[in-house]
């Protein structure tokens, strides 16, 4: 065994049980001196079995001599990752599977654990077809129950289930849920300030890259194949920026002139403060904050690639009014700390590490962010208020109560919506949710 497996089962040791970032460890791997075939099995497995846990476990639990909640944890990975590749992956074959795991087993379970897995591993593989057409053991709960069977079927928290269903209905939440499932795109953001859309997709195409260009925003550029990107020239002379493009959008529909001044509130790593920057050709100014001095120097890290000179960064707590901020900007951006339930695509470990009550006690956070951002915009000037999730709960519950209170200020229509939403189903980018308060 060269050890792919076991890498697999301490990534997805360390996402399910330390709090680890699945994206930060494929990074350490790629890093290494890991053969890329062998990457790209650890990735698919580990993504697959973050991303389709409940379905997986449902199959488990059906399927175990053992009572749910009594197997080990590094045995319940172990039989994760076999039955993704039993269901999910048609390339290893069957035997390799058992044989895999149950090696994995005898390193880190006892005898009895040994068999366990065999004999789970076996006795689903033997009624594969049977399970497949009963659709997991999920027929009859789609009829009864259709609020778990979403969630059990495609492997996401029944609070957020249950809430787009309520707002958007069955088709478009089943939509979303496996557009939530998919591979997002990468996409990066040409850097105006040194070369336009066209020249940098020539310069990329002619290394290779198989580039498209994005359709909302027209900075963005989605590439096919990113392998070794970041040690391209163009990325060490900050032709671009990794963003997403829903996160560009928010730049776009703030539209800075080139004399304003801004406010950026929650700036760090930097990325929307740098598309406004490139907005307003490096005139103006624009004032990035960040509660965390150590992603404040991410901040400044990415403007010197980047060529911006109209930054100056600061290390602030938006939760606490400041006084020097009084009235003095054209625009705020409040791009809010949130429970990013619109990142499942990119970040799948973000499904079982964020619970409604983090949404709950997140949205008071972003009140009193709002808040100080109201104090801080000229009379005239204008708010943008962003997140990277689309609870109602942390966009229109803050949005509308501070409106209520706060009677001098409005919501400006984002193409026709009060609060512009953004979804991976409808417009392949990060799920966002954008609104502009006028003053
Ligand atoms: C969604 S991220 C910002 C992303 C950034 N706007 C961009 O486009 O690259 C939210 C940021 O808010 C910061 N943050 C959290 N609480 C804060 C607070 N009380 N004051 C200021 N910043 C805060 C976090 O450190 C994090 O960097």
């Amino acid at each position: 065994m060269k050890n792919i497996r076991k890498k697999a089962l301490f990534i997805i040791d360390n996402v399910f049980y330390k709090g680890a970032f699945l994206k930060e460890e494929l990074l350490i791997l790629q890093n290494s001196d890991i053969d890329k075939r062998d990457y790209k099995l650890i990735s698919n497995i580990t993504r697959g079995v973050i991303q389709n846990r409940t379905l997986i476990d449902y199959i488990i639990n059906n399927n175990s001599k053992v009572r749910f909640k009594k197997i080990h944890k590094i045995i319940l990975t172990i039989l994760e990752m076999g039955i993704y590749q039993i269901f999910f992956l048609d390339r290893v074959p069957d035997y390799s599977i058992i044989n895999e795991s149950v090696k994995l087993a005898n390193i880190y379970g006892n005898k009895g654990s040994v068999g366990f897995v065999n004999g789970l591993l076996r006795s689903v593989l033997r009624k594969k077809d049977e399970i497949v057409k009963d659709e997991f053991g999920l027929s009859e709960l789609k009829n009864s129950d259709i609020n778990k069977y979403l969630s059990i079927y495609y492997s996401h928290p029944q609070f957020y289930v249950d809430a787009v269903l309520k707002e958007r209905g069955r088709e478009f939440t089943e939509d979303l849920l496996l557009a939530n499932n998919t591979e997002p795109p990468f996409t990066i953001r040409v850097n105006t300030l040194f070369v336009n859309r066209e020249e940098l997709m020539e310069k990329l195409n002619e290394k290779g890259y198989i580039l498209k260009k994005t359709v909302l925003s027209k900075f963005g550029i989605i590439v096919e194949n990113p392998d070794n990107i970041f040690s391209t020239e163009e990325f060490e002379k900050g032709f671009f920026y990794v963003q997403d493009e829903a996160s560009i959008l928010v730049s776009e529909i703030l539209n800075p002139e080139r004399d304003f001044k801004i406010l950026d509130l929650c700036a760090a790593p930097g990325g929307k403060s740098a598309s406004m920057a490139m907005l307003m050709d490096n005139m103006g100014e624009i004032i990035s904050c960040d509660i965390s001095k150590k992603k404040i120097s991410k901040i400044n890290e990415n403007i010197k690639r980047l060529g911006i000179k109209n930054i100056k960064t600061a290390v602030n707590d938006a939760q606490v009014f400041n006084e020097d901020f009084k009235e003095k900007f054209d625009s705020v951006l409040v791009d809010a700390p949130c429970s990013g339930l619109g990142l499942y695509r990119k970040k799948p470990e973000i499904k079982w590490n964020r619970s409604y009550s983090d949404v709950l006690s997140l949205k008071e956070i972003q009140k009193d962010i709002l808040n100080n951002a109201s104090k801080y915009v000229k009379k005239g000037g204008a708010i943008i208020y962003s997140t990277c999730t689309l609870t109602r709960e942390e966009n229109e519950e803050v949005i509308y109560e501070f409106l209520s209170e706060n009677k001098e200020f409005s919501l400006e229509k984002i193409n026709n919506s009060d609060i512009a939403k953004l979804y991976p189903s409808t417009d392949n980018t990060d799920g966002f949710s954008i609104a502009k308060i006028k003053r």
